[in-house]
C-alpha cells in the first residue's frame, strides 16, 4: 500500500460505500462508524495511518472516528468512549436521491457491553449525505431510558484531515477563541492568530467557536475545507508531532507531517439528555480549490 492511502480491500460486508460520480465517493467502515474515505474528484482529502489496525477492535486511527459518550479518559471505559469501537449497524444503505445526494444512515445501540461501562438506554444515528463537493455528516443521540431521567455525554468528530505538508497547511477562523492547551497544563489563553500553523504538538480545545472554520491546502494541497458546526461548539486541534508519533503504535514516525486534526465537538459542557429525548449535532465539509 502506497504512502497514506486508504486500504480498499475490507470484505464488503465491513464498509459501506457512497459514490456520487466523476470520483467523488466516501468510505465508511462499520468498526466505529468510522469514516475511512472522501474522495472529491478522486482526491482523498482524509488521512488514515498506514500503520492502523483493522482488527475489530482497536479504534481506527486516521478518517473520522466517532467520540462518544466521553471525550479523553474516562474512569467507565476507554479513552473516548465506546462508539469507535463498536461495530455498527448499516440501517439505510447508501441511496441517491432526485438531486444526486448520496444519502446512507448507520446506528448503534446500547447492549450488555455498553451497559457494563456506562448503564444507559441509548441510540445513535448518524446520518451521512454526500454531495458534489461537500460531505455532511449528522449525529443524533437518542436517550432511549425510562426509570433513569437523564444522562450526560461529550461528543466530538475526531477528523484527521490530510495534507502533504503540515507546515504548509493552518486554520482559518478562531482568532479571538478561548482556548484550553492540554500540552501546557491545561493553560488557557485566548488565540490571536488569524491563521494557526502547527509546528510542534498540538492539542488545544478551543470553546464556544464560530460555526465555520476553514483549513488550508488540504488533500493533495490543492483544495481548501470549510468546516460548518451545528451543536459542536467546541473545536479540538491535535497534531502529535516527532515524539507522541513514535510513541503510537498505529502511526507512522512520519505521519504527523501529512495529517491535520480538526475535531468539531461538544465537550467543554458535557450535554445532560432527558429520556425521550434527542440531542442532534453536525459537521458540513465542504471543499474548494486553494489559491
Ligand atoms: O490516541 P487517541 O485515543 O485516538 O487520541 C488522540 C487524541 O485525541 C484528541 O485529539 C485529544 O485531544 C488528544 O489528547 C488525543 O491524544
Amino acid at each position: 500500500m502506497s504512502h497514506n492511502q486508504v486500504p480498499q480491500h475490507f470484505p464488503a460486508s465491513d464498509v459501506v460505500f457512497l459514490d456520487a460520480g466523476n470520483g467523488t465517493s466516501a468510505l465508511i467502515h462499520l468498526h466505529g462508524a468510522t469514516v475511512l474515505s472522501w474522495k472529491v474528484n478522486g482526491k482523498e482529502m482524509l488521512f488514515v495511518s498506514e500503520k492502523s489496525v483493522f482488527d475489530g477492535k482497536k479504534a481506527i486511527r486516521g478518517g473520522i472516528p466517532i467520540v462518544f459518550p466521553q471525550f479523553g479518559p474516562w474512569a467507565s471505559g476507554p479513552q473516548h468512549g465506546f462508539c469507535r469501537i463498536k461495530r455498527w449497524n448499516s440501517e439505510i444503505p447508501p441511496t441517491k436521491d432526485s438531486k444526486g445526494t448520496v444519502i446512507a444512515m448507520l446506528s448503534l445501540q446500547d447492549d450488555e457491553e455498553t451497559r457494563q461501562m456506562w448503564n444507559y438506554k441509548f441510540k445513535v444515528v448518524y446520518s451521512l449525505r454526500l454531495q458534489e463537493n461537500a460531505f455532511i455528516m449528522n449525529l443524533t443521540i437518542h436517550n432511549e431510558g425510562m426509570c433513569i431521567s437523564f444522562f450526560g455525554f461529550s461528543t466530538l468528530l475526531h477528523s484527521y484531515i490530510r495534507t502533504p505538508d503540515i507546515l504548509n497547511t493552518s486554520v482559518h477562523g478562531l482568532n479571538g477563541v478561548k482556548y484550553v492547551d492540554k500540552v501546557n497544563n491545561n493553560r488557557t489563553d485566548v488565540e490571536k492568530r488569524e491563521n494557526i500553523f502547527m509546528d510542534e504538538n498540538y492539542d488545544r480545545v478551543y470553546i464556544a467557536c464560530p460555526t465555520h472554520v476553514d483549513v488550508s491546502h488540504i488533500g493533495c494541497g490543492q483544495h481548501n475545507l470549510n468546516i460548518k458546526t451545528f451543536n459542536l461548539p467546541d473545536i479540538v486541534l491535535w497534531n502529535p508531532w516527532t515524539e507522541k508519533a513514535k510513541a503510537m503504535s498505529d502511526f507512522g514516525d512520519e505521519e504527523y507531517k501529512n495529517m491535520i486534526c480538526v475535531e468539531g465537538g461538544k465537550v467543554n459542557k458535557p450535554v445532560t439528555l432527558e429520556a425521550g429525548k434527542q440531542f442532534e449535532c453536525s459537521q458540513t465539509f465542504t471543499v474548494s480549490p486553494a489559491y
